[in-house]
């Protein structure tokens, strides 16, 4: 039995390849490892702008996850750091310029039928420079933290945002059977990402 183990740095972040190996490490955890599959995985970040008592989030007007509320994010281009594509996805889509991120958390997505796993680096921020407005992406709206429309959101947002909201730092790995239904997860509080 071969076990995936690592990743091999293509020198293009967003085609990381994860390689195998015959022994089990030590701390192997990560699910979808276990199986003996062989996954690409594709980088992503996602950026929440939170003030004290609000939320800011966006409607995805096309693409994936296209009629959902979410954070604004997307692929890290290669020779940016996920970071710096954070910011640039920021812009991109909010018209929000921020000077620093918080690195909160980091979801890998597995999705049944696909050997591609989505790596989502998740940031947060109450610190922003300009005014959200409308871009080709996305439609931002502020939230009040207490009517967070979570059944508009992606199925895994309800277990995660609340630790983001507590500026709690955690880990989590979500099956998906299609786009609707979560058929497996896994989620820790970390000290650090
Ligand atoms: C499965 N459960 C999920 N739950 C919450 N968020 C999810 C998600 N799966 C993907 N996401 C986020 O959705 C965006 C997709 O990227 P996306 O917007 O399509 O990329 P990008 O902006 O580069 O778009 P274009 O290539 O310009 O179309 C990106 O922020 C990514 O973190
Ligand atoms: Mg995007
Ligand atoms: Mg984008």
């Amino acid at each position: 039995m071969w076990y995936l183990h690592g990743v091999v740095d293509s020198g293009c972040p967003s085609s990381m390849m994860y390689i195998c190996h015959d022994v089990l490490p030590e701390d192997f955890s990560f699910q979808p490892y276990n199986r003996g599959i062989m996954f690409t995985s594709k980088l992503l970040t996602l950026v929440f702008v939170v003030q004290p008592s609000k939320i800011l989030l966006g409607m995805k007007k096309r693409g994936f996850g296209m009629g959902r509320w979410n954070g604004f994010g997307g692929k890290v281009q290669p020779g940016e750091t996920i970071e710096e594509a954070a910011k640039r996805e920021l812009w991109e889509e909010s018209c929000l310029t921020v000077n620093t991120l918080e690195k909160i958390g980091q979801i890998k997505f597995e999705f049944v039928g696909s050997t591609e796993l989505f790596d989502v680096h998740v940031f947060h921020t109450d610190h922003f420079i300009g005014e959200p407005a409308e871009s080709e992406e996305m439609r931002p709206q502020w939230f009040e933290l207490e009517k967070i429309p979570f059944d508009g959101m992606w199925p895994d947002d309800i277990y995660w945002l609340p630790l983001l909201l507590k500026k709690k730092k955690f880990l989590g790995y979500f099956k998906f059977e299609g786009y609707d239904k979560i058929l497996e997860y896994t989620l820790e509080e970390v000290e650090h990402v």
